[in-house]
């Protein structure tokens, strides 16, 4: 007994967060004046959380994501991406980085659109075709690798966008609305794969939705914002259990946490008024 408190006491001992970001700003000069993207954004990702942006357009969510991933750079505040700077994080390939649309490239088949990236940093052939053929199965896409994308429906289009994120083994994974044009018949079969994938690999995931259901079925985590300048109006941790049947979204466990986040974005708007 005493062996197994022992045992939780250290898995919940506190660990440096994978994410830090304290009082963000940004702003970006544009040619009709200067647009505030983010204002004072504070936020903690710890190893394993499931962390959802949701918001209305315009927001911020997608510069916030592309603050962790260098591809935009603050105009004020700090973070840290695994303790560095989210420069150095990238150079250590600490993040792979799922867009809206697929993106895959139509005259390369699967295989070759996930293995592009190993290809461009120098992995051996053999090393490719390992971690080709480990993601294809994580994203339950064995059998497809020679297929072209044209041969594939959407979401398995998009299951190959994130198998090509997985091909890195980052420990981070950053979903940029990765669903939003898929339907719901699909989105919900994703989404319990997306959960099912996120337990087998304990990534630690940062995923942008407009969907108050998506974001409190995937998340343990989800951080509401508030348009023009985007800011953090609620962050609620989930205390739903890890293992989600997708009926969980009928218990009033779920309801009570959607609810909340739609306060949250009814809260951001009256700002705005
Ligand atoms: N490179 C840029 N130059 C100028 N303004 C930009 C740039 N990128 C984003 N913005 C502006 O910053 C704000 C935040 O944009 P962002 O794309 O992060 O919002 P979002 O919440 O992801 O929106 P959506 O849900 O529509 O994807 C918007 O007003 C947008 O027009």
């Amino acid at each position: 007994m005493a062996q197994a408190a022992r045992a939780t006491k250290m898995n919940t001992a506190p660990q440096s967060p994978v994410i830090a970001a304290e009082n963000l700003d940004l702003v970006f000069q544009t040619a009709d004046g200067p647009v505030q993207a983010l204002r004072d954004v504070s936020l903690t990702i710890d190893k394993g959380d499931f962390v959802s942006f949701i918001g209305p357009s315009g927001c911020g969510k997608t510069t916030f994501l592309r603050v962790i991933a260098a591809l935009e750079h603050p105009t004020g505040g700090t973070i840290t991406v695994n303790g560095m700077s989210p420069e150095e994080a990238r150079l250590n390939r600490a993040y792979g980085y799922v867009f809206q649309a697929a993106g895959l490239y139509p005259w390369r088949t699967i295989e070759k659109n996930i293995a592009l990236p190993l290809e461009i940093m120098g992995f051996d052939r053999a090393e490719q075709e390992k971690r080709v053929n480990n993601v294809l199965q994580l994203v339950d896409l064995a059998g497809f690798g020679k297929k072209f994308p044209w041969q594939l429906s959407g979401g398995m289009q998009q299951r190959a966008s994130i198998a090509r994120a997985l091909a890195f083994d980052a420990d981070i994974l950053l979903m940029d609305e990765p669903f939003g044009a898929l339907d719901e018949i699909v989105r919900d079969h994703l989404n319990e794969q997306l959960l099912k994938l996120w337990a087998r690999t304990e990534k630690t995931i940062g995923f942008v939705t407009h969907s108050i259901p998506e974001a409190v079925y995937l998340s343990t985590k989800i951080v509401v914002m508030s348009p023009r300048p985007g800011r953090i109006t609620d962050v609620i941790e989930s205390d739903l259990p890890r293992e989600r049947p997708l009926d969980i979204r009928d218990t009033p466990e779920f309801l009570a946490i959607a609810h909340r986040v739609r306060e949250g974005l009814r809260a951001g708007h009256a700002y705005d008024d």
